[in-house]
């Protein structure tokens, strides 16, 4: 579904990507891991389009998209979940889920609405209030609902366990296995390394921006470089 190709991508002068390659087939949990400042969060802003790329390739379901603007790209069906949340604080819950249906304000809104409240409850309830009013783990499931309703057919998710108690990582964890046991295809950014392979199929490690590593998901977790370099095992 995705593919991206010796992608380099800067800040001014300075290169953070240097030219990376990933592959993200259609119904996998791909994890993106690696530690702060790697270059994670840019891979993915390239990816969505809110970041400039100065070298490679980006091919979405075979169809080059690195030169389309962002809000094409959403179109073509990706939607990112951002780091920190990002939340419309002031709008409320359902509003901020209306939003993310983008252009997308057609008959299967209401549907999409209540897959969202199906998969988190707790958002049904506090459909009204502020979305600054929300914990923090409800604001983390709010930005993935949000994303996914503008039924994008791959979700990039960064950092959703990031700031959260053990439970709720769990709990967002397993509502993004659930999701792909539906048939999404997510690509997933975590510093929480163990917990992302865990429930990944794949994953690549980026280091200082580069791709260091590679494979299985369970191969890279048994991995004794991986597990003392980066799963703190
Ligand atoms: N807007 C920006 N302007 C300049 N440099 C930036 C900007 N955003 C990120 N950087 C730098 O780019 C590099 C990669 O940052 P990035 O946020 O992509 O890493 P990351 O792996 O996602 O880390 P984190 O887990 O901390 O988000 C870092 O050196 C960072 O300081």
């Amino acid at each position: 579904m995705l593919t991206v190709e010796g992608l380099s991508s800067a800040y001014g002068r300075i290169t953070v990507l240097h030219e990376v390659s990933l592959t993200v087939a259609q119904g996998e949990i791909v994890a993106l891991v690696g530690s702060n400042g790697a270059g994670k969060t840019t891979l993915l802003r390239t990816i969505s389009g809110v970041q400039p790329l100065t070298q490679g390739r980006i091919l979405f379901d075979g169809r080059p998209i690195e030169r389309m603007p962002a809000h094409t790209r959403v179109g073509l069906g990706i939607a990112q979940s951002p780091e920190g949340r990002q939340v419309f604080g002031p709008l409320s819950v359902e509003d901020n889920l209306r939003l993310g249906a983008f252009r997308r304000q057609d008959a299967g809104l209401a549907e999409r609405l209540a897959q969202a409240y199906a998969m988190f409850p707790i958002l049904k309830d506090k459909r009204a209030i502020p979305a600054m009013s929300l914990s923090g783990g409800q604001q983390q499931m709010l930005a993935i609902a949000r994303a996914l309703m503008a039924a994008p057919k791959l979700l990039l998710l960064d950092e959703p366990s990031l700031g959260l108690a053990p439970l709720l990582v769990d709990q967002i964890l397993n509502a993004v296995v659930s999701l792909r046991d539906q048939g999404m295809t997510i690509l997933l950014v975590e510093q929480n390394a163990s917990a992302a392979l865990a429930i990944a199929d794949r994953g690549y490690v980026l280091e200082t921006g580069k791709m260091v590593h590679q494979g299985a998901a369970q191969s890279l977790l048994a991995d004794p470089k991986m597990r003392a370099a980066y799963l703190g095992l």
